[in-house]
């Protein structure tokens, strides 16, 4: 589904950031993405999505080349992919329930067939309280959890998080991590970005590490 190729990525002048980077994501599998601070997890996460080019190497997402994709393609292709970013950005003008059926909205379905689902999900991720607040009265892990199900609700081929779980307390984690394999078991092949090893050795999954900017895989 998704492929690297010796990919390679400097930011402008700089080192390269990530050397000689090849694997490949299939469909619906479940992997962790990790390894120390400055590694290069949210570098690999943006070109996943997209929002980077390659330095150099090929990258090929739901099996196109992304060097030869023109620009009007991409957001169909993001489409196909939720994400989570350490930042959340999330729109502080639209209440929580907004923000999470935003996607769905932006696709054109009617509100009357994803209310439900919307509701069901924020009271999943315990924010049943907060439908109504905006974001900026949110506390971080608060705002984390509508990023996650803003990220989830559209069901998507692939999901990227990044830290998901870097706000919110122990108990609350593992009830993220098991919406995440949930969403993995529908169909949903996901990557997600972490320092946390208790959360890691809580799945029997595969662990992509980053290391001086090259990367191993565990399977
Ligand atoms: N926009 C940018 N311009 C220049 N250098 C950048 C930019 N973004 C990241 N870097 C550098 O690239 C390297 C990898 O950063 P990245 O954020 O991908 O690491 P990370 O593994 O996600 O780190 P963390 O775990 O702290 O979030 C770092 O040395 C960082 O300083």
């Amino acid at each position: 589904m998704i492929r690297f190729e010796n990919v390679g990525l400097r930011y402008g002048m700089g080192p390269e950031v990530l050397r000689d980077v090849s694997f490949h994501i299939p469909r619906q599998s479940f992997q962790f993405l990790t390894g120390p601070s400055g590694a290069g997890k949210t570098t690999l996460l943006r070109l996943l999505f997209m929002s980077l080019r390659p330095t150099r190497g090929l990258i090929s997402v739901f099996g196109k080349d992304i060097a030869t994709i023109d620009a009007g393609e991409l957001p169909q292709l993001r489409r196909r992919i939720g994400i989570v970013f350490q930042d959340f950005r999330l729109l502080d003008h639209m209440t929580v329930y907004e923000n999470v059926g935003l996607p769905l909205r932006v696709r054109g379905k009617e509100e009357s067939t994803y209310q439900r689902d919307v509701l069901d999900l924020l009271k999943w991720v315990g924010l049943g309280e907060r439908v109504h607040a905006l974001p900026p009265v949110l506390s971080g892990g608060e705002k984390q959890r509508v990023a996650i199900a803003r990220a989830l609700i559209d069901q998507p081929e692939l999901l990227l998080a990044d830290e998901p779980t870097g706000n919110v307390d122990p108990p609350m984690a593992r009830r993220l991590l098991r919406l995440f394999l949930e969403l993995n078991r529908l169909g949903t092949a996901v990557v997600i970005a972490t320092h946390d090893l208790g959360l890691m050795d809580q799945v029997d999954a595969r662990r992509m590490i980053l290391s001086n900017g090259q990367l191993e895989i565990y399977e």
